[in-house]
């Protein structure tokens, strides 16, 4: 089937931190989408008389942006939103683990990831990287009710044995066998990757991170996510934990678990050395700016991240974040730079990019991100309802650019109006 859409969109094939001019804007503009994939873009005065026959979908009045990927964010934590005033380790203790228990359930696990994946793809994400949960029934359901959503989910069994409470620890030997198990049922099926997801040093031995590394030499294309540098506390624990290692980074380095698959939430303390690692691995660091509030854990510090040249994407880290949307990420992303000393001044363009295209680089997912002929059609429709403060600056904005700044600012899911994965309808606000 094919569709010409007519919209005013924006994206941001290049990366804005180091090329000029790489927000692209069309503000009467046409994507022709075949079978879900982008075929042809530009103005639509120029698709329309190229392909006059094309049924036309008018999307004027709002802006197409390509789906959001959040590439940090925790399924088990979407009922525990908004523990808000505890520093990471008691947030773990008193408001994120007892719930985490509870997904031994599986009738339980089912309907928490109802809530997630409606949660993400009402807030215009199209792809994420799902920390799972400590149950393989659990992320069994989870994968189900993805492909259900038509998300595309990175994600895996979370793996941990010990310091969190004994019903969420595994063994090496187990953690080896389910997460090869729901590999070979899930990685690579439809839309779905796995990812290798020990919860984070605190709460693994190096026999699990050895089990870990085990998965992902046998499983060549597998993600690889933890934790790291999050909170000053969490980081003087793994130092005592792993007294031969140089740093938090290196007790996943030891085990052979950093690379171009590699994605590390938060690193809001890190090293020089850290910083330099991760770029020569060119693994990604998930900045989760609402989180980062949130809980205390500090300022991002982007700017060193950047003169290293190690790769950012965001993250809505919920449930220590704040909620589903990449634009309230992006905002607090600009707040927190523009507070901190020797912060980036974050554009519109640069909001944008860590939100899409900085996301599907970081997961190695070349066909979406951006609204590039050959890509797949993901993408989110915002639509302010009328006589809203949004639509007010939609309907005056002097150009796209500036209407993207105000969606960035003030938009939430409620703005969505619909979303599409791979030229299918997911959301439809109601
Ligand atoms: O923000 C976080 N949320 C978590 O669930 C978690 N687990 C380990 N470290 C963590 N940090
Ligand atoms: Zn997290």
């Amino acid at each position: 089937m094919t569709t010409l859409y007519r919209a005013t969109f924006l994206h941001t094939p290049e990366n804005p931190f180091t090329h000029v001019d790489a927000l692209r804007a069309e503000s009467d503009g046409g994507l022709l989408v075949e079978g879900g994939v982008i075929r042809a873009r530009g103005a639509f005065t120029d698709l329309s008389a190229a392909h006059p026959d094309a049924p036309v979908t008018d999307l004027r009045g709002g802006l197409l942006l390509p789906g959001f990927i959040d590439t940090h964010v925790h399924l088990p934590q979407v009922r525990v939103i908004g523990g808000l005033g505890l520093p990471l380790l008691d947030w773990l203790d008193q408001c994120a683990l007892p719930e985490e228990a509870r997904m031994a359930d599986v009738a339980y696990a089912r309907g928490v990831a109802r809530d997630f994946t409606r949660g993400l793809v009402g807030a215009g994400t199209t792809t994420a990287l799902v920390f799972g949960s400590h149950f393989a029934g659990a992320v069994d359901a989870f994968f189900e009710e993805a492909a259900l959503t038509g998300l595309r989910a990175v994600a895996g069994l979370v793996v941990s044995d010990r310091l969190l409470r004994d019903e969420l620890h595994t063994t090496p030997e187990r953690a080896y066998a389910e997460g090869k198990a729901l590999i070979e049922r899930w990685h690579g099926v439809g839309r779905a990757h796995y990812a290798v997801t020990p919860r984070f040093s605190l709460s693994a031995s190096e026999g699990i991170l050895d089990a870990c590394a085990a998965l992902m030499r046998e499983h060549p294309g597998v993600r690889f996510t933890s934790h790291i540098n999050e909170n000053t506390r969490e980081i003087e624990v793994v130092r005592e934990l792993f007294p031969g290692a140089r740093d938090y980074l290196d007790t996943y380095e030891r085990a052979g678990l950093i690379g171009r698959h590699s994605v590390l939430a938060h690193n809001v303390h890190p090293s020089d050395r850290e910083l330099g690692v991760m770029a020569a691995a060119r693994c990604t660091a998930a900045h989760c700016p609402c989180s980062n509030a949130a809980l205390g854990s500090g300022f991002f510090p982007l700017r060193r991240h950047l003169d290293a040249g190690v790769h950012v994407a965001l993250g809505s880290d919920v449930g220590g974040g704040t909620g589903f949307s990449l634009l309230k990420e992006g905002l607090q992303a600009h707040f927190m730079q523009n507070l901190m000393p020797g912060g980036v001044p974050l554009s519109p363009a640069h909001l944008l990019y860590l939100a899409t295209k900085a996301g599907a680089d970081a997961l190695d997912l070349p066909d979406v991100g951006a609204f590039e002929p050959g890509q797949q059609f993901d993408a989110l429709h915002l639509a302010p309802a009328p006589g809203t403060p949004l639509d007010a600056v939609f309907r005056h904005a002097a150009s796209p650019e500036r209407a993207l700044a105000a969606a960035f600012a003030t938009g939430t899911p409620g703005d969505v109006a619909r979303v599409w994965i791979g030229g299918d309808v997911a959301h439809t606000r109601a």
